[in-house]
């Protein structure tokens, strides 16, 4: 059998393989300089910047660097992000540290597995989500009407922000789970704040705690967290425990609206794996959507004539003040151009990366000019970046770093129409992991952008700044929210 020095040698010759460019770094081996630089990048809401300008200072698209003794290839180039995603995908998985740190309280579903397990999860999801591709909208109004009434009508500022957050979580359970948390009904009893209390803890532990005390408790058991994972797995296990007695008794004629839970309980019987996919989705489902939303109201205000045009859009398509069905939805380009756009500035999952489970070639990021094939050892890391990806300036033109969402209709944007960027938009990721809930968050984020737009007259921007400033965890959003001032029609 070849060593593994061998096969590398092998590999090489192979696919013409030439050393990454690497970043100069004063500490090379432990990488503590950077780390550091990174760190603070972070604190001042500037770490998506500080990568995009790493490889444009470098003039590369692929560079190597060490962090804390750890390699990791940087990458915003679509032919790489594609070979990991598509082409190339049993090479790659998802990642040990993400792996252990979403099972501890989400269990095994489909965001933490892999291989047949992850393929499994995968099958028994994807007809739920077929299903439900073609939104229930009038589930939707419910919520978009309690958000409406959440808001002041005569201009008074308000963060949108928070507000997104329970329609969408008020949503997705409904949608899910058959039953909804009404966080947004002033009526409903309060009985999800716990549960949401628990989510957040369980994605960020001790997150407040900054200090040098954060690294000692990194090494005690955590009894919060285990106390926030029995939250969570008790508010979901009872509504699957009453969704079961309650199908013992249900007819088969009675119709009944689709839901998710219904659909997996008709699948398997095994409520543990019922619990574990819907916490799996439930974290994947939740903030994003609210998180596209409050990036869409933070940029619209600054832009009257794209309010101004959509307005127009909705006045074709719509002749009444009656809520958007699905289908006008569907048609207004003017409005997925938006949705489009804000991913495209402003990607909800700005970063992320996959691990190599053999050695493996990239098509690009070799040689001094970055064209040539790279040699990935197995256990690398590598990250790609689809903030820089979205605005480099040889995809998207000149006016990458413009809020314009008119770059997507055919024949308006002089430099790149039709602009078709395949692999270099990447807004929900690619290959055979593509986001499952794709089109129902476009649905849901589409609906209350034309709910919002038919209720209010006026929309001013309240940004304490006004430029977006990156609030980046897992996900990412703006940092001051969507402050706004709206009067009502
Ligand atoms: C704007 C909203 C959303 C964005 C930007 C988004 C983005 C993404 C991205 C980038 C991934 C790939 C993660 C990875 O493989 O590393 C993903 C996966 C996933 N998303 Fe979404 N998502 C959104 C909304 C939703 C919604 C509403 C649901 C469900 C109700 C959902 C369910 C999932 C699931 C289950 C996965 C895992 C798929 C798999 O690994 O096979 N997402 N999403």
């Amino acid at each position: 059998e070849a060593t593994t020095g061998a096969h590398r040698r092998a590999l090489i010759k192979q696919h013409g393989c030439l050393p990454p460019r690497k970043v100069k770094q004063r500490d090379p081996i432990l990488g503590i300089d950077l780390f550091l630089s990174n760190i603070k990048a972070y604190k001042e809401h500037r770490l998506l910047a500080f990568w995009q300008s790493a490889l444009t200072d470098y003039n590369a698209h692929t560079l190597m660097v060490t962090i804390l003794g750890q390699t990791i290839y940087f990458t915003d180039d679509p032919e790489n992000v594609k070979t990991m995603l598509a082409t190339k995908f049993d090479d790659w998985s998802i990642g040990s540290v993400r792996i252990a740190q979403f099972r501890a309280f989400l269990g095994m579903g489909i965001f933490t597995n892999e291989g047949p397990a992850w393929k499994h999860s995968r099958d028994l999801l994807r007809p739920c989500f077929e299903r439900s591709q073609v939104a229930d909208v009038s589930m939707m109004e419910k919520h978009t009407k309690r958000l409406v009434e959440m808001i002041p009508k005569d201009g008074t500022t308000v963060d949108l922000a928070p507000l997104f957050h329970q329609l969408t979580l008020d949503v997705s359970t409904d949608h899910l789970l058959g039953r909804s948390t009404n966080s947004l009904d002033p009526k409903a009893e309060d009985n999800c704040e716990e549960f949401v209390e628990a989510f957040e803890y369980c994605q960020n532990p001790a997150k407040d705690n900054e200090s040098w005390f954060r690294i000692l408790t990194l090494f005690l058991p955590d009894r919060h967290f285990n106390r926030c994972v029995r939250i969570l797995q008790k508010f979901v296990d009872d509504i699957i425990e009453s969704e079961m007695s309650s199908r013992a008794t249900k007819s088969e004629s009675t119709p009944q609206r689709y839901v998710l839970l219904d659909e997996l309980l008709s699948q398997t019987d095994d409520p543990r794996r019922v619990r574990s996919e819907l916490l799996n989705i439930l974290l994947a489902g939740r903030d994003t959507t609210a998180s596209l939303l409050t990036n869409i109201f933070w940029e619209l205000p600054h832009h009257p004539e794209i309010m101004e045009r959509l307005r127009s859009e909705m006045a074709e398509h719509m002749t009444g003040p009656e809520p958007p069905t699905y289908e006008q939805l569907k048609d207004m380009k003017y409005l997925k151009a938006i949705i489009t756009e804000s991913q495209r500035m402003y990607p909800i999952v700005p970063q992320n990366s996959r691990e190599a489970t053999r050695d493996t070639v990239l098509p690009r990021g070799g040689g001094p000019d970055g064209t040539w094939p790279l040699l990935i050892p197995k256990g690398a890391l590598v990250s790609w970046l689809s903030y820089s990806m979205h605005r480099r300036p040889d995809i998207y033109g000149a006016d990458a770093e413009t809020f314009n969402p008119s770059r997507w209709l055919d024949g308006e944007h002089h430099e790149s129409s039709p602009l078709r960027p395949q692999w270099g938009y990447l807004p929900f990721n690619g290959g055979p992991r593509i986001c499952i809930g794709q089109q129902f968050a476009l649905t849901e984020t589409a609906y209350t952008v034309v709910r919002l737009m038919q209720e209010f007259a006026t929309m001013e921007s309240r940004d304490d700044d006004d430029v977006w400033k990156e609030k980046l965890s897992i996900t990412c959003t703006s940092l001051g929210g969507a402050k706004v001032g709206l009067t009502a029609f």
